[in-house]
């Protein structure tokens, strides 16, 4: 039997309502609202469409769109004294530094200088110190995005195999501690793993988040698993994913596609990280 699809939109579209609502408690009480300082660095076109959804999103959940477009060529200083601005700014609860940003500037040191508390992606170091030691703080939009997918489908953390397929900084490295704080057991494969479908096929729970083309294939699934598909792949025949989609659907128990799968929970995620962050900086 095909497995059950996991509608990304969906799930996101219901989080989406729900921060809207949060935001509105929150704005009420505080007389504040909540605000997204995007910052957009030269012309790439998907960085532009990336950085106008997630405005979009913030308007349509009350929280504030403080946007900057700086130019291609701006210099480093440039930048470090607009995130200072920004970090300084009491109407900015968070910082969204859209990456990459041209190879002249210095993305680690720029991400670094922004304030833990406004740092909505959880890219900082800091941020992901608070991750590993379990203390509040601001999570990683995408892996957040992942467990929330999970829950909503009431799958099984506790005592389970967990795979995640990719260490990257940004969604393998902090899904380990997520999913080690639900209490599964975590396995991490990347490139030098011996015998990727083996290690794979042990997995209650396969999270795909390398960004290799349909990598996963169905001999690298137990029957009835839930495989979670983080990649996003530009191919000349469209969007696709980490994951074999139509041999590996014959095999999971439920499954995400792409798109419509984790991509929309990360903008959702975002907004919430950004409620979040205007409760942090009150000490809420
Ligand atoms: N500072 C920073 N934070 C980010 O979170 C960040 C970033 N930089 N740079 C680029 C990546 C990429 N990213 C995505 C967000 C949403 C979808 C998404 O909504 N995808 C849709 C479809 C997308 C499409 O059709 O192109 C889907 O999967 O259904 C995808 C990718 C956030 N990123």
């Amino acid at each position: 039997m095909a497995a059950t699809l996991i509608d990304g939109r969906a799930v996101a579209q219901r989080v989406r309502e729900q921060v809207a609502a949060d935001v509105a408690v929150f704005t009420a009480e505080t007389g504040d609202q909540p605000g997204l300082a995007t910052v957009l660095v030269g012309d790439d076109p998907a960085s532009a469409v990336y950085v106008a959804n997630k405005r979009r999103a913030c308007v349509a959940a009350g929280i504030a769109d403080l946007h900057a477009h700086l130019p291609a060529d701006v210099s480093q200083d440039e930048l470090v004294a607009h995130i200072q601005k920004l970090n300084a700014d009491p109407q900015v609860s968070g910082i969204l530094l859209q990456l990459p940003v041209p190879a002249h500037l210095d993305a680690n040191l720029l991400v670094e200088l922004i304030s833990p508390d406004k740092d909505v992606d959880g890219l900082t170091a800091v941020s992901a110190g608070r991750l590993a030691q379990g203390v509040p703080g601001l999570r990683p939009c995408t892996p957040s995005g992942v467990i929330e997918l999970l829950d909503h489908h009431d799958v099984e953390l506790q005592g389970a195999e967990a795979v995640i397929v990719g260490r990257s900084d940004l969604v393998g490295k902090p899904l380990i501690h997520l999913l080690l704080q639900r209490n599964a057991t975590v396995t991490v494969c990347h490139s030098r793993t011996r015998d990727l479908p083996a290690v794979a096929r042990r997995a209650d729970v396969l999270v795909a988040a390398v960004g290799v083309p349909r990598l996963i294939g169905a001999d690298a699934v137990k029957p009835g698993a839930t495989v979670i598909d983080v990649g996003i792949n530009r191919l000349e025949e469209g969007l696709v994913g980490d994951v074999d989609f139509d041999a590996v659907r014959e095999v999971a128990g439920l499954i995400t596609p792409v798109p419509g799968g984790v991509g929309p929970m990360t903008i959702a995620l975002l907004l919430r990280n950004t409620l979040t962050a205007a409760r942090l900086q009150r000490g809420l």
